[in-house]
């Protein structure tokens, strides 16, 4: 997997309200427009969790097959160079349904250079919970109540959040601030609401569609420092590490 091909060509730095996010678009060189890619961010104002979920899950659910092989391939190419900027050697993703920006490209990379891949499972006593487990190209695999694939339940693969450098959430819906919305089972809440000092770093991926104007946001919604689409990479006032002074 190579960088060549994309670089950061602009990086708009912009203070909304309070909060400072800085916002890197990525674009590709070989693309004769110095333009930043426009994507239209939906107004969620004024509107209901659930009509946003219902909203953002359609669109997402409208991209081609070959339109999300397309997304997934380019989001790769910047998720990947995050990851070994950051030495991470341990990172949880999760296997996309319902229409998510596919991870697959991102796994067969890590693979490739030996960083380890954790997948969540649904913890089958603590209820709203999730566990992480290693897996690898043999993993057992099974549905899970949702129907999506998750590795079979082996406690010697199980690891705690804290032995992770990094946490790739999904999610439904996100805005400028890093707020985040997903499928309703505040299983990723649970999960963040136990981190410490960006340690592991929680980051979001999605597609630009997901792009909402305000995520209308619960006590217990906890931001992500990070969030990566296929266009840009999207750092919040969350972001404080070594790594990046944002
Ligand atoms: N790819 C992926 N894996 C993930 C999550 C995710 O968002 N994406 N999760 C992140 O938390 C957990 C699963 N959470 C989920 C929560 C609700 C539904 C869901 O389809 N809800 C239906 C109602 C189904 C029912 O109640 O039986 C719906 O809203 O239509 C799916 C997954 C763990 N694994
Ligand atoms: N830290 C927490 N402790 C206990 N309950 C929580 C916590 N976080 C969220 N919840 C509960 O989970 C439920 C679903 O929350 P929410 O709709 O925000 O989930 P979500 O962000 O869409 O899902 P997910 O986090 O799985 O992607 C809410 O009823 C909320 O009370």
């Amino acid at each position: 997997m190579t960088m060549s091909r994309f670089m950061v060509n602009s990086i708009s730095s912009n203070t909304v309200g309070d909060k400072h996010t800085q916002v890197s678009y990525f674009t590709a060189t070989n693309t004769p427009s110095l333009e930043t890619p426009q994507h239209t961010v939906f107004d969620s104002s004024n509107m209901s969790r659930d009509c946003i979920r219902r909203h953002i899950r359609q669109q997402r659910n409208a991209l081609s097959h070959t339109e999300q092989q397309q997304l997934a391939t380019t989001a790769c190419q910047h998720l990947l160079a995050e990851i070994v900027a950051r030495k991470a050697t341990k990172v949880a993703l999760y296997l996309a349904f319902d229409g998510e920006l596919s991870t697959q490209p991102l796994i067969d990379a890590l693979w490739q250079q030996n960083i380890a891949v954790y997948l969540p499972r649904i913890h089958p006593f603590a209820k709203g919970h999730l566990l992480f487990v290693h897996y690898t190209p043999s993993t057992p695999m099974v549905h899970n109540r949702f129907n999506i694939a998750e590795p079979k339940l082996d406690v010697r693969r199980i690891v705690t959040s804290s032995h992770l450098d990094m946490i790739v959430t999904p999610l439904v819906a996100f805005d400028v601030h890093g707020n985040r919305m997903g499928m309703g089972g505040g299983f990723y809440d649970r999960t963040l609401v136990q981190i410490k000092a960006n340690n592991p770093i929680a980051i979001g991926y999605a597609h630009d569609c997901q792009q909402v104007s305000q995520v209308p946001t619960q006590y217990w919604d906890i931001p992500l420092p990070l969030l990566f689409t296929p266009t840009k990479r999207i750092a919040s006032s969350h972001l404080r590490d070594t790594h990046n002074n944002n």
